[in-house]
């Protein structure tokens, strides 16, 4: 981990421990009024300097990309669980990961929309690691049994690819048991094909050199 990452990774993992504790704390009023008065200060500080807009994708001097914006695997989001994906070599995207209290939605279980947002991460990241990057043009998703929170597994795999469309399938499971399964259509979006069109014919049109 480099020195930056060692610095705000801890922050936003700080930040869902509070989330959970958000949900599940059952101190009285009077502590909760003490809590708040350090999480006042902590905003004070931290919003002393700020980004102008989102955080973004970003490249670091040796090349490699960071999205720790992003609310399914962003270092720095708190929202994030966050995922950390592991690629096979035929292809296959793997992460286990945990859910806190905070991600409940019927109770004592994973929110839906929460498993859509794992889902639409792992099925696009297998998308753009499989060579076919693209946005979620459709995702649909069948819940064939309910997600508890705690330890969870989710895995894709590219089914098919069709020039600029990438055809996904993944699921989530408990471990034991498939409790969300997806199929995912992640397209190059046309103003992409266009930069990477006058890309290629600007290169095609450059004078030979010697
Ligand atoms: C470089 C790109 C970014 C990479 C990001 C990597 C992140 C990885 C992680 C990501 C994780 C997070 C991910 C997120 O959160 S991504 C955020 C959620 N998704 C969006 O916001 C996408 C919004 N929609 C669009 O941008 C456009 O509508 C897209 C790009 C989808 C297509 O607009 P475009 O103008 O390009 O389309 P076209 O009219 O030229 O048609 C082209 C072909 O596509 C077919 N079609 C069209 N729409 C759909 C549809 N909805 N389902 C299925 N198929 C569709 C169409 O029939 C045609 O097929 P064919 O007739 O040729 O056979």
């Amino acid at each position: 981990m480099d020195a930056e990452a060692a610095v705000v990774g801890p922050l936003a993992e700080d930040l869902r421990v509070l989330n959970e504790l958000s949900v599940v704390s059952e101190v009285d009023a009077d502590a909760v009024g003490r809590a708040r008065e350090h999480l006042e200060a902590a905003r004070a500080i931290l919003a002393e300097k700020t980004l102008d807009g989102p955080y973004g994708v970003r490249f670091t001097a040796d090349g490699r990309q960071r999205s720790w914006g992003n609310a399914a695997v962003g270092l720095r989001n708190p929202i994030a669980p966050p995922l950390e994906f592991v690629k096979d070599d035929d292809g296959t995207v793997r992460a286990d990961y945990f859910l806190r209290r905070g991600y409940e939605g019927p109770p004592g279980l994973t929110h839906g929309g929460i498993s859509a947002l794992i889902l639409d991460q792992v099925l696009g990241y297998t998308a753009t690691v499989n060579g076919c990057p693209g946005m979620t043009g459709t995702l649909t998703l069948r819940y064939r049994n309910p997600t508890p929170l705690g330890a969870l597994h989710a895995e894709a795999r590219v089914d098919r690819i069709e020039g600029i469309k990438a055809f996904v399938v993944g699921h989530i499971s408990d471990g034991e048991t498939v409790c969300v399964e997806a199929e995912g259509v992640f397209i190059l979006p046309r103003w992409a094909r266009e930069r990477m069109a006058a890309e290629a014919s600007a290169v095609t049109e450059a004078p030979a050199q010697d």
